[in-house]
């Protein structure tokens, strides 16, 4: 991997003065201000340089240290405070001719249209990048983030695209399923529920919605409660800058339900598509394209970040620690794969939220007791057959990265359940998962602690459908036959409406 700077530091006068002091500062550049920061040697080098008649041009080159454009810099600064001083020479303004990155890669771009790359060429297994960049972006460190980016794409060729992780953790005993059928068409059939006008959107009856409410109240008796979670209502419409702290911003536009707001409120500006409604009773959706502002940001899709707006650039006192929180105050939105996937993979989906947030020690034994009391429901109250996996992050997964975490600690847990129906070699379901997300949303939201210790959190995420789905594929939709906590919790059936 190679950058390489051809730049031109103008000067406020003819250099040629200040010959001397520039040539000292040349010639020692690679042993002192070239090579601070950097291993014995890999430190930026000097091709050449030459004098301007107003400029000092000089040709660049180095690995991943003292890059070129901070090497520049570091120049620019030198060369300013000696014939500065000296000559009364100012530099005015570093620029760049040419600025390329070079590094190896066994295929070329799909993607070229990468901001300040004028050009990608893929020539004898290196990718060359020709950056346009000016001073401003060698400052803020544009040049470092392409090569993040081609370094992250090349990263994620090499562990293939989908390639997650998955490392099974525990399973629990297999059990007999008396029930085969695909629980979705079932409770079509009873009409349970019905499909929405939406894609990937469900209507629930009295019956799913009751189920629901008995898992969320399992949850809530059995988790929330003992282990002292409290609950808080997270913003469900979220805006770019909180999909920027949290990482979103870098993967997720391919699954977001995107807002956008009405460019205004007066009536009369609105009078022709209403006219037009009127008129046709067709909704003019091309109309309407020029009346809404941008997107703002999207709908609710990981539940957890909008929470940390909550907590963000404050420093939490140690006897608030560990902060146990969950939400549950609305609907998740995701633009999912084609084809129908019954309640199991929807856009619109219901998820209980659980968040908590401490010191290292206090995340990681909050972790442990959900493990226990997840283990206690799915075992002794739903009487499901249920595996647990290590997986890639969730949140690498949303930021489009596979693999796993940097420590062994840090990390998803998927909690998985086969679905009889899909038969022994069936996919199975991942009906809700527990992380440990390290430093990442405390640090990416400028958290911190009055004891000054990094603060880490973790999340969990329980999908009621999936929960919903899981149970009733494994349990049939007879509650005659459902385990008795569920029975009990359930009640009598519900009244239904009875459509002729
Ligand atoms: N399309 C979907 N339909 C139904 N449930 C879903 C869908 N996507 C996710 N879920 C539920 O939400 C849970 C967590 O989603 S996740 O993407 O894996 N993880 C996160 O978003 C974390 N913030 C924890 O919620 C999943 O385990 C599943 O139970
Ligand atoms: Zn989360």
């Amino acid at each position: 991997m190679e950058f390489y700077l051809k730049a031109s530091l103008k000067t406020s006068a003819d250099p040629a003065a200040g010959k001397e002091e520039i040539e000292k500062i040349m010639a020692e550049a690679e042993k002192t201000i070239f090579a601070k920061g950097a291993p014995e040697g890999e430190g930026a080098k000097i091709k050449s340089w030459s004098l301007g008649d107003k400029s000092i041009d000089v040709e660049l080159t180095s690995g991943r240290y003292v890059r070129v454009h901070d090497a520049v810099m570091r120049l620019k600064k030198a060369l300013a405070e000696s014939i500065g001083k000296t000559h009364k020479i100012g530099i005015r303004g570093v620029e760049a001719e040419t600025f390329t990155i070079t590094v190896p890669s066994e295929h070329d771009l799909k993607n070229k249209k990468i901001p300040y790359v004028k050009s990608v060429e893929f020539t004898d297994g290196n990718l060359v990048l020709e950056l346009e960049v000016s001073e401003t972006e060698m400052r803020n460190q544009v040049p470092d983030r392409i090569l993040t980016l081609i370094e992250d794409k090349l990263e994620k060729d090499e562990y293939g695209a989908k390639a997650e992780h998955w490392n099974l953790l525990w399973e629990s005993e297999d059990r007999e399923f008396h029930y085969t059928e695909d629980p979705t068409e079932d409770m079509l059939k009873q009409g349970w529920l019905k499909r929405g006008a939406g894609r990937g959107q469900w209507i629930h009856g009295s019956v799913t919605t009751r189920l629901f409410r008995v898992f969320e109240q399992i949850v809530v008796e059995e988790i929330l409660n003992p282990l002292g979670y409290d609950e808080m209502i997270f913003p469900k419409l979220v805006m770019w800058d909180i999909w920027k702290h949290s990482g979103h911003a870098k993967g997720i536009y391919p699954e977001i339900y995107y807002v956008c707001p009405p460019k205004t409120r007066d009536p009369e500006y609105w009078e022709d598509v209403m006219d037009y409604y009127k008129v046709t009773h067709e909704v003019p959706v091309e109309m309407l394209k020029d009346k809404i502002g941008d997107p703002i940001g999207g709908m609710c899709y990981a539940q957890c970040p909008p929470s940390w707006g909550f907590f963000q650039g404050e420093t939490i006192a140690t006897e608030s620690l560990p902060i146990l929180i969950f939400d549950r105050s609305g609907t998740s939105h995701r633009y999912e794969s084609g084809g129908i996937h019954g309640i199991e993979r929807v856009d619109e989906f219901h998820r209980i939220e659980l968040v908590w947030l401490g010191t290292k020690e206090q995340v990681v034994e909050t972790t442990k007791l959900l493990h226990e009391r997840y283990a206690h429901i799915f075992n002794d109250i739903m009487d499901l057959k249920w595996r647990k996996a290590w997986v890639t992050p969730w949140f690498m997964a949303q930021e489009g990265l596979a693999g796993i975490a940097a420590d062994e600690v840090t990390g998803t847990t998927d909690y998985e359940a086969p679905l009889p129906y899909r038969g022994p070699t069936g996919e199975w379901l991942e009906f809700q998962n527990v992380s440990i997300n390290g430093d990442k949303y405390p640090t990416g939201f400028n958290v911190k602690s009055q004891s000054g210790e990094k603060l880490w959190s973790g999340c969990s995420g329980v999908g009621l459908e999936r929960w919903t789905a899981a149970f009733l594929a494994q349990h049939g939709l007879d509650p005659e036959k459902w385990p008795p906590e569920i029975k009990k919790r359930f009640g009598k059936m519900p009244k239904q409406v009875k459509f002729l």
